[in-house]
């Protein structure tokens, strides 16, 4: 199954449209480079993928084409995401559309990434940024952590309300994604709590850069949801909320965030008025507009089919009820508690690919002990994926000798 370098038959042959070769001057699956990091190659197509930590702290890429077998010009990458803190080497495994990349010896939730070379939201940015060389990575989260929920309606319907609720009574199972806006703070709003304040100029300029999820014009101000607000809210293991309006809904539809949308309706536009009003947070030309751009909304918000389910906020305490059904969690007075599976890779493994799993083989040779480790990283299911993370990842331990393992997987050991 493996060549002597680590490298599996099938990562050899790699999978149709996309060939995985190994790197033609030796620089294979974790090898020192000449100025002492790590870095790992990946040919697809007539591109060569080089991963290494030459980048200050943080795992860079470098690609460079091939032409005809004869080597071409390092092409600057634009690489989008948080990229992963440099380690002790790594791993990299192609799948079909990314590269899977196993950072060794670090962190159970930090070791596995994914570098997207070929999804639809690459492809969507190379298109944006033509011409351009464009990457995205994403952190791998193991198991199916729970969707991200979207709460969108018309301002003034009671969103902000019911997310707050929500919040008070299960403060550690959701985080709230904090947007951004060039609209003014209001009395009691704080900076990075409540919004990320911010010049028009500088939103501009982050968006073209690719920092944001999804944003919009919304009252004659630009909202948006930068991918860093949601990833924050992730890496701390919680459910994450945005409170976004319906084009924002629109956007994360169609993104690989794969949210559950929930629309909050009013019961009739009298009561969305006077909601508004007694708010008193905006001036009367204000309040005009955002009821004008109510109606647009609901109409959307009801029948554009973007959204999963459809909430009559009448009465506060019904609706707030509705919604936990909604989230499951009617009739819990605690929240249920996931059991985080753990996995920690050791610095020497080698990896082979068999169709949709990775097999992990790991030697820890103490002078006391020898120990050996299989472990299986079951890709199949991946869900999400830049720009947030990527779900779905299982792994299993199918064998193990000595306790040299620190895992809790299902297989024996
Ligand atoms: N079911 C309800 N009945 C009566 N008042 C309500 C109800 N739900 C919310 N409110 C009140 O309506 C006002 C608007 O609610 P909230 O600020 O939550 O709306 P929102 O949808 O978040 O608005 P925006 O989109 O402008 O942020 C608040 O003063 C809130 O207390
Ligand atoms: N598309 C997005 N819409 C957003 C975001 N954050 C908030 N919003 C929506 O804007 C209006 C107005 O909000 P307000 O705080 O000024 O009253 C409301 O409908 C919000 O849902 C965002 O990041 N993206």
């Amino acid at each position: 199954m493996e060549n002597e370098i680590g490298f599996s038959k099938d990562f050899y042959m790699g999978e149709a449209p996309i060939i995985a070769q190994d790197l033609q001057n030796g620089n294979g699956n974790g090898v020192e480079s000449k100025s002492g990091t790590f870095e790992t190659g990946t040919i697809i197509g007539d591109k060569k993928y080089v991963i290494g930590g030459t980048d200050g702290e943080t795992l860079s890429v470098k690609v460079q084409f091939l032409d005809n077998n004869c080597l071409g010009e390092w092409v600057h990458v634009v690489e989008l995401g948080t990229k992963p803190i440099s380690c002790n080497g790594h791993s990299a495994v192609l799948l079909k559309n990314r590269i899977l990349i196993l950072k060794k010896n670090s962190n159970p939730d930090d070791c596995i990434w994914f570098l997207e070379v070929d999804t639809p939201f690459v492809r969507q940015q190379q298109k944006k940024n033509s011409g351009t060389e464009v990457v995205a990575w994403s952190k791998g989260v193991i198991g199916n952590a729970e969707k991200p929920v979207v709460i969108s309606g018309p301002s003034g319907v009671g969103k902000g309300t019911l997310i707050s609720m929500l919040m008070k009574e299960f403060p550690s199972m959701f985080g709230f994604s904090v947007s951004h806006t060039t609209r003014a703070p209001r009395g009691m709003e704080k900076d990075g709590v409540h919004y990320h304040f911010t010049e028009k100029n500088v939103m501009e300029k982050e968006i073209k850069d690719g920092k944001f999820l999804e944003f919009a014009s919304v009252h004659g101000n630009l909202y948006g949801t930068s991918v860093e607000a949601v990833e924050v809210v992730s890496d701390a293991g919680k459910r994450c909320i945005l409170d976004i309006d319906v084009q924002g809904a629109r956007s994360v539809r169609a993104s690989s965030l794969e949210a559950m949308l929930i629309f909050i309706c009013p019961p009739s536009m009298d009561e969305l008025e006077k909601r508004l009003r007694d708010r008193g947070t905006e001036t009367e030309e204000q309040v005009l507009k955002r009821l004008r751009n109510a109606k647009a909304e609901i109409e959307q918000g009801i029948s554009s089919g973007i959204f999963d389910h459809i909430l009559y906020n009448d009465n506060l305490g019904e609706c707030y009820e509705n919604l936990k059904k909604l989230l499951g969690l009617d009739g819990y007075a605690t929240p249920p508690k996931s059991v985080p599976q753990e996995i920690n890779l050791p610095r020497d493994h080698s990896l082979s690919k068999i169709d949709d799993k990775i097999i992990i083989n790991s030697t820890s040779s103490k002078p006391e002990k020898e120990s050996k480790n299989l472990i299986m990283l079951d890709v199949s299911s991946l869900k999400g994926g830049a720009p947030g993370r990527t779900r779905g990842l299982n792994f299993q331990v199918i064998d193990s000798f000595s306790e040299g393992f620190n895992g809790n997987g299902n297989g024996p050991i």
